[in-house]
């Protein structure tokens, strides 16, 4: 696992969505093979939302074969409502890509039989061979989409009550009012999440440092159900200097000399490049940051 630290919400989101758009790219979707990609609802995401907004618009990445599967609804709100997550992302990302509407899975909390609207979600992400990379971002309790705490790590889609600690955070969604949020969600599993073959955590806020704290610095834990990411054999966090106020001085310090290590090890290989015109770069595979180093790199194994 990396944890990548960004001084705020703004180079957080920039840093993710960079390596979003990276990704998509890097694996060069066609309509017989797209790119899956998970994606989450709540505050933590609309940043990099924008910022992909940003990149398309600019030309840098399309959606036009990318798949989504968003990882969760709340049930019995209107599809229309503004607070539904359907309508969440059409405003948000959608609306202002070039995504196609078929393309978009958004689980529907207004099923007849919702186990086996679960059960649908889960039989399509199979039939495209898997979710790529699963955007994610965490509850100040560390669940991970609706994975309350207590939830089975091993958990699918599925219906779940929400904890009273989610309905209180998310009631400022709802006008302040506990009694207007949903009480009832349908969610990916913590398995779902964990079975893409790559997962991006967005964690931000000092009301987050503690789930954060519990996640990368204790056990695999079900009351902290982001903890499962410590057993992904790609998962990233990327996380704001207010998000690692729980963690040990050295943590950070470690996951900083990852990356910086990492940097230095970029900055060569781009050097080796630039003085090898016939160098076809094919030893970088992993680009990962906002980094110009990178960006230079990444568009010269592309050109
Ligand atoms: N189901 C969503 C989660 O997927 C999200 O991660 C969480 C945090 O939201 P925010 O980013 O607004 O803190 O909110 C809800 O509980």
């Amino acid at each position: 696992m990396r944890l990548i630290v960004r001084q705020d919400y703004d180079e957080v989101s920039s840093y993710s969505a960079y390596y979003v758009k990276e990704r998509i790219n890097q694996f060069e979707p066609t309509k017989e093979r797209p790119f899956v990609l998970g994606l989450p609802t709540g505050s933590s995401p609309i940043g990099v939302y924008h910022k992909l907004v940003e990149f398309y618009a600019a030309g840098e990445v399309s959606f036009e074969h990318v798949v989504t599967f968003n990882m969760d609804e709340y049930v019995g709100l209107p599809r229309n409502h503004p607070q539904s997550y359907r309508t969440f992302m059409w405003n948000h990302l959608f609306k202002h890509v070039d995504i196609k509407l078929e393309n978009v899975h958004i689980l529907d909390g207004n099923a007849e039989n919702l186990d086996e609207e679960c059960r649908k979600f889960e039989a399509e992400i199979a039939k495209l061979g898997g979710i790529e990379l699963f955007l994610g971002g965490i509850g100040p309790d560390g669940h991970i989409a609706f994975n309350e705490p207590g939830s089975s790590l091993t958990s699918r889609t599925r219906v779940k009550t929400l904890a009273y600690e989610t309905i209180m955070a998310n009631a400022r969604f709802f006008g302040g009012d506990v009694s207007r949020v949903p009480k009832l969600a349908l969610t990916v599993g913590v398995a779902t999440v964990m079975d893409a073959r790559e997962v991006v955590i967005v964690i931000t806020g000092a009301h987050k440092s503690l789930a954060l704290a519990k996640c990368i610095e204790e056990g695999v834990n079900h009351m902290w159900t982001v903890s499962s990411i410590q057993m992904h054999p790609k998962g990233l966090i990327v996380c704001d200097e207010d998000a690692t106020l729980e963690l040990h001085v050295k943590t950070v310090k470690y996951f900083k000399s990852i990356e910086h290590t990492a940097k230095r090890r970029r900055r060569l290989m781009l050097q080796s490049l630039l003085n090898n015109d016939d160098d076809d770069g094919s030893n970088g595979s992993t680009l990962s940051s906002s980094d110009e180093t990178e960006d230079i790199v990444s568009k010269r194994k592309r050109a």
